[in-house]
């Protein structure tokens, strides 16, 4: 935890959402990005940063968003420059799960056999160590990705809710 600490030296700072994602983020490997912020942090520019930035719809899980988290791990996982990647949200929730508003016009073949959430499978897939800095809310599949993370750490104390849909951190 100390070192993640030290990754994250004012983490309320740092995974304050940033607005105006209107605004295209630009990836060290030249791609944009519009729901997500991409970085790489440590004094060797090591350690693959990755904070989901849809704060208006509390980071849930659009195909926009899956499809760049997916590029994004893909090019860390390639940099040879890079050990390990960081996963973060925002201050006040990881991810609200599956973008639901997406999904009400899908069926569930559409939902479970396309790429909708099949995406999100490239995180187990990843091969270097993908820590998950989580706080606030971590709904239903936004709640299943740290759990595949290789360790998951939560910045603020961690409150465990009783349903196995809902975890606040
Ligand atoms: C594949 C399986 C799944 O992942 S299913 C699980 C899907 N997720 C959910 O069902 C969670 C839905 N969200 C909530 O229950 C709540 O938003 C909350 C408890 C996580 C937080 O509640 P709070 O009152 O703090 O915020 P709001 O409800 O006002 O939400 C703010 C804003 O975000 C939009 N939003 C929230 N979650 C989602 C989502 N999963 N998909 C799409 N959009 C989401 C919400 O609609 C609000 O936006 P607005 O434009 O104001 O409608």
């Amino acid at each position: 935890m100390a070192a993640l600490r030290s990754l994250l030296p004012c983490v309320p700072g740092l995974l304050r959402p940033r607005h105006g994602c209107a605004a295209l983020r630009t990836f060290a490997a030249g791609a944009k990005f519009e729901y997500i912020i991409t970085e790489k942090k440590g004094k060797a520019h090591n350690v693959g940063l990755i904070q989901l930035n849809r704060p208006k719809a509390l980071n849930a899980l659009c195909k926009g968003l899956i499809t760049e988290l997916s590029q994004a791990l893909q090019a860390f996982e390639e940099d040879r420059a890079v050990g390990a990647i960081v996963l973060t949200g925002g201050e006040k929730v990881f991810a609200a799960g599956a973008d639901i508003k997406e999904m009400q016009a899908l069926t569930f073949q559409e939902c479970s056999f396309t790429q909708f959430l099949r995406q999100l499978d490239q995180l187990s897939q990843v091969k270097k160590p993908i820590i998950a800095a989580v706080n606030g809310y971590a709904v239903s599949v936004g709640l299943r990705r740290p759990r595949t993370q290789f360790f998951t750490a939560s910045c603020l104390c961690m409150e465990r809710g009783t349903g196995s849909c809902f975890e606040k951190a």
